[in-house]
């Protein structure tokens, strides 16, 4: 890999502390960092060298994937780490940074390679981006990269100002947007499931698919994050991204060997295959949610108006379920249901592919078939089951049956690991390109501006619950339900349990 300089803005911060400093101490492990590797940490505290390194020492103890045992990894790693102090509103803070760097990289005679990585606040990208240029710290010989986390924009016109801002400084193939969710294993499983399995690739359409649900049920309510959460909500904090991004990659069809061109290109395509809702359609296919006071794990918990930090008659949205269409050549008449929500019942971020039906002609005895599902374990465990139907051979009567594949996550990199290693190696396919994160603006717009108008009733569900019931309803009424984690459960272990063991195929 390249020698490189890695800018981290934010390195104070929780991000860097929780999930950058970990994944690069994980990737210095497996030799997946350059030999020759310096990182330049940036706030505005004051930190004289050995306190920040060793602030970052405790980050890896508290927050690395695997135990940090061997002291001198530690060591080593910890001496590639510099502190700079730099306040983003201060040009002259980076023409001496410019000068910092500059000339270390002459003395080794190393490439002008930079990373320049946002881990800041939104407001905050622009202003360093024009300030990367000013001071001369993007002029390089070599390459240069931004990593941009979230939140790309507050809605269309925002995001599409702060694009023009940054493609004034950077390429979009030098833009690496951070939506950690491409990170997971799961997610980057989806286009190798259905290019490598014949088998899934002719059911992969609508011919055999009834629906698509997307879940990503959180537990937690809005912790510390007030401030911003009760500007952003549901649609703008997961759905607008993370949600759209599963869809993206989940209904995108790629040919083998795809670049990362070939990625952005299919996704695209499945955003402007993506049935534009009207206005006056919004009510219909769009279910809002807040959480109200509930039972948590056995404890009462408060509604998310009492939470500190939130307006006591705040409108936003903590749930969002919807119904989407494709209209293409694969995915029309198929719904996509898609839903999240914050203090839900439990953590499960859930893909579930229900397919059709084939009728009853198996079934003589008039015994009822359940449909054929792929289910795809995104989180918090990764895996995938695959539910038949076959006749028990004891009672002789037709049953669901699990197919099960689990993976051992405690040796699978972090999303942060894999985004970080897959951009330093110039790779941006599992990174969201402009265009995507475009035309998801565009397609979620009319229903930022429904709720705004308040056009869209507010559910309430209890925090612990399955959500409002009218996404239950909206379900009910295309003949559908959710594939509840208690349901599924329930019918898997009677399923699995004494009748064909053999099937529950178990990878630890
Ligand atoms: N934390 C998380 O789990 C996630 C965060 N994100 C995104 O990552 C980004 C960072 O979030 P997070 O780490 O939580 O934020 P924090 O508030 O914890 O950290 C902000 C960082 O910005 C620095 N900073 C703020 N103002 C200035 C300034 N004027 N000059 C220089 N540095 C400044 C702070 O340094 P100092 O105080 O030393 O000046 C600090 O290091 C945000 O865009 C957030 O949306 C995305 C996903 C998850
Ligand atoms: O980006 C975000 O994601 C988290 C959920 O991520 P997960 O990996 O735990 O599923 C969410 O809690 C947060 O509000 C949002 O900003």
């Amino acid at each position: 890999m390249d020698a490189m300089t890695f800018v981290l803005f934010g390195a104070t911060g929780d991000l860097a502390k929780r999930k950058i400093f970990p994944a690069l101490y994980n990737l210095f492990v497996d030799q997946k960092l350059p030999s020759s590797f310096e990182l330049v940490g940036l706030g505005r505290r004051q930190f004289q060298e050995s306190e920040f390194q060793a602030q970052v020492e405790k980050s890896l103890h508290s927050f690395s994937r695997r135990p940090v045992t061997d002291p001198d990894s530690v060591a080593q790693f910890l001496s590639m780490i510099r502190y700079v102090e730099l306040n983003v509103g201060e040009p002259a803070d980076y023409v001496k940074l410019n000068d910092r760097i500059s000339q270390r990289e002459q003395q080794l005679g190393l490439p002008q390679n930079r990373v320049f990585y946002m881990s800041v606040g939104p407001e905050l990208f622009g202003p360093i981006v024009s300030n990367l240029k000013a001071s001369g710290l993007s002029e390089v010989t070599g390459w240069k990269r931004l990593v941009v986390e979230k939140p790309f924009g507050h809605d269309l016109v925002t995001a599409r100002e702060l694009n023009a801002s940054l493609s004034r400084v950077f390429d979009e193939h030098e833009t690496y947007r951070i939506d950690h969710y491409l990170g997971k294993p799961m997610v980057q499983n989806l286009e190798v499931l259905e290019y490598s399995n014949p088998i899934l690739q002719a059911l992969w359409r609508n011919r055999y698919v009834a629906n698509v649900q997307i879940t990503a049920a959180e537990t937690v309510g809005v912790e510390s994050r007030a401030g911003y959460y009760d500007h952003s909500g549901a649609l703008r904090d997961m759905f607008q991204n993370h949600m759209l991004q599963m869809l993206m990659m989940l209904a995108m069809q790629l040919p083998k060997h795809s670049t990362a061109d070939d990625v952005g290109f299919k996704k695209r395509k499945v955003m402007e295959s993506l049935r534009a809702l009207n206005p006056e359609d919004i009510a219909a296919n769009v279910v809002r949610g807040q959480y109200a006071a509930g039972i948590m794990g056995g404890q009462e918990v408060v509604g998310y108006k009492d939470e500190p930090g939130v307006a006591p008659n705040s409108t936003t949205d903590t749930y969002i379920a919807a119904r989407l269409w494709i209209d293409d050549y694969f995915w029309s008449e198929v719904p996509f249901y898609i839903r999240t929500g914050k203090r839900m019942k439990s953590k499960t971020t859930r893909i579930v592919i229900e397919f059709k039906d084939p009728s009853d002609k198996f079934t003589r005895t008039n015994e009822t078939t359940t449909p054929n599902l792929l289910i795809i374990d995104i989180g918090p465990e990764a895996g995938m089951t695959f539910q038949i139907n076959m006749k028990n051979p004891l009672t002789g009567k037709l049953e669901a049956v699990p197919i099960h594949f689990g993976s051992d996550e405690s040796n699978v990199p972090e999303a942060y690991e894999k985004l970080i290693g897959d951009m330093m190696a110039g790779d941006s396919t599992f990174f969201a390109h402009w265009d995507e994160v475009e035309l998801a603006w565009q397609w979620v717009e009319p229903i930022l501006q429904a709720f705004e108008a308040n056009e869209v009733p507010i559910h309430s569900y209890p925090a612990g619950s399955n959500g409002p019931l009218a996404a239950k309803q909206l379900l009910e009424a295309d003949g559908y339900h959710w594939w509840l984690d208690e349901e599924l459960e329930s019918e898997q272990a009677e399923a699995a349990a004494p009748t064909s063991p053999e099937l529950a195929v178990t990878q630890a």
